[in-house]
């Protein structure tokens, strides 16, 4: 036992209960039910998977030892690790990689994305446990960074669907990361309660806090505790280019003038920013902005966040990961005592609560995969069918925002054209936010303010203001002919062609771009 584990652990009972990750493998066997801590990529716990992929390799189990497996959100290259071995026969709520996507797309694991606001609580109701005997997760592996004297676990960077995946688990193992600082100080965490007993959470503010610093447990659960020297590993994140950095442009134009207009205080309300290098980037442009005095209000905080706070723009920032780099991370420990000053870690049901995201006011911003000339968007399916992460918390914010932002590029190059895949497109091929959640649609090119517009307006605005020049008059003329359609059919409200809404689709599948010779080509 290393000193630093010792230092780490004030719960002596736990001591009595050190394996090693190898003396974990008994444990486990084929189509049990696990959670695990962490979320996009932080906070998870890494070396009793890597024991478990080993033992699966060197004995050849891929298919015969997986497991049903919930994570918060993402999970770190472990996971990947898994998916390589077939080693997870159903996944919730989100993902992120090409291995288990590889895994989900050529079917060897089930999925489904649900709201990360819901996942946590929808698992607490037994919903997901409910082919088996009995309705508990049989095991949760919780990364701790700290045990307090109580025995409660304080988590590392990510606090995510940890609280309810504790209360619902048989048994629990913890993995003591002395690798990475303890985080102590740095979590507000609220416990899981089902209705009808549950109370509203209290925050009014980015900064308010209930007090909880660790996640307590039942002792009796705990059967196991084990060392880990391994840090997270989070790549570092792409540059902005200049798509990204027109977005970030276009995007603060436009709360400048609703600050001039009123409609927003001059350090705006809170901010929401989803995951990718466009959000990264977006954040990036904001730090550069004139905006003082701004909070956040978010789900997963990354690289970009620091340079706001170093820069003095920001006065404080809440989510329930802090998904960072290990250049990132170094930078966090080495001014932690101005981070910790001004940040707080939630359990996800917090962050991205939809009663708090409406209180608060909070500006969501998100990056879908494609978005259609109603106002609908798409954010999982490539083609309605290629699953990418997952919806994540994008529809819990979307959906409850004071503004609900999504920027995306307005084109993305496919292997034979540079602009092969345009973002706007007539119908989305797959639906997670809807024309009654989205307020702003932003590209390279420009900026859609939907907000009380008619679908027939927002299709015009849309398309003129959003699309890339190569497909304004390709969306135009569906546009067009769907107006003389339904003028005929009279049903002008949100007219379309559905013989040829998904046009622009399958061209892409079977020509590699969505620029079509003529609507009337069959498929
Ligand atoms: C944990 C959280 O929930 S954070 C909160 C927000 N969460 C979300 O919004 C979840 C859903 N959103 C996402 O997962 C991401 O924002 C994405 C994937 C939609 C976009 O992120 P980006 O960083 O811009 O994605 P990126 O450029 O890496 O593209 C990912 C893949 O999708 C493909 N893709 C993206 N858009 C399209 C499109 N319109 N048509 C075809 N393919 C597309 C890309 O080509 C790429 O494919 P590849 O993996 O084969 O190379």
């Amino acid at each position: 036992m290393s000193a630093l584990l010792k230092q780490r652990v004030r719960y002596a009972p736990y001591l009595d209960k050190l394996r090693t990750p190898e003396q974990c493998i008994e444990l486990f066997k084929h189509g049990q039910y696990l959670g695990w801590s962490g979320f996009t990529g932080v906070g998870a716990p890494k070396v009793i998977p890597t024991a478990l992929a080993q033992h699966v390799e060197d004995n050849n189990l891929q298919g015969k030892l997986g497991f049903n497996l919930f994570v918060g959100a993402s999970a770190g290259p472990e996971e990947s690790r898994w998916a390589e071995n077939s080693m997870i026969l159903r996944r919730a709520p989100h993902q992120v990689g090409k291995p288990i996507q590889k895994a989900i797309n050529d079917g060897r694991t089930l999925f489904f994305d649900k709201h990360l606001s819901m996942f946590p609580q929808d698992l607490t109701y037994g919903y997901y446990t409910r082919f088996k005997e009995n309705d508990l997760l049989d095991f949760t592996i919780i990364e701790a960074t700290a045990i307090t004297e109580d025995g409660s676990i304080v988590p590392g960077p990510a606090v995510g669907g940890s609280p309810e995946m504790l209360s619902v688990s048989d048994k629990i193992i913890i993995e003591v990361n002395t690798a990475t600082p303890s985080f102590e100080g740095l979590h507000d965490i609220d416990l899981p309660v089902n209705p009808p007993h549950r109370q509203p959470y209290p925050y009014t503010s980015a900064s308010h806090k209930n007090g909880r610093v660790a996640i307590p447990v039942d002792p009796s659960k705990v059967v196991a505790v084990v060392e880990s020297t391994t840090r997270d590993k989070v790549p570092p994140n792409t540059p902005s280019d200049a798509t990204s950095r027109a977005i970030a442009g276009h995007l603060i134009d436009f709360l400048n003038q609703e600050v001039k207009y009123g409609r927003l205080p001059e350090n705006l309300h809170p901010l929401q920013s989803g995951i990718g290098n466009i959000a990264n980037a977006v954040i990036e442009g904001l730090a550069d902005a004139s905006f003082k005095n701004l909070t956040v209000w978010t789900e997963v905080l990354q690289d970009s966040f620091l340079d706001f706070f170093e820069n003095g723009a920001l006065d404080y920032a809440t989510a329930t990961s802090i998904r960072l780099s290990e250049d990132g991370f170094e930078r966090l420990f080495a001014n932690w005592d101005l981070f910790s000053q001004k940040l707080c870690l939630r359990s996800q049901v917090v962050s991205n609560s939809p009663e708090i995201i409406r209180r608060l006011g909070v500006i969501a911003m998100n990056t879908p995969v494609e978005v259609d000339i109603y106002g609908h968007a798409n954010s999982t399916n490539v083609n309605g069918s290629r699953m990418l992460n997952g919806l994540g918390g994008s529809a819990d914010f979307l959906r409850n925002a004071k503004l609900s932002i999504m920027h995306t590029p307005s084109a993305r190059p496919s292997k034979t054209d540079k602009t092969g895949i345009s973002c706007i497109v007539p119908f989305v091929s797959h639906v997670d936010q809807t024309e009654h959640d989205l307020d702003i649609i932003v590209t390279d090119v420009g900026l859609a303010d939907l907000r009380g517009l008619a679908p027939k307006e927002r299709a015009v605005t849309i398309i003129k203001n959003c699309a890339h020049p190569d497909y304004v008059p390709q969306l135009l003329d569906y546009y067009d002919r769907a107006l003389f359609y339904a003028t005929k059919k009279k049903t002008l409200h949100e007219p379309h062609i559905l013989r040829d809404a998904l046009k622009m689709h399958l061209n892409f599948e079977d020509f590699g771009t969505m620029k079509i010779d003529s609507w009337d080509k069959k498929f």
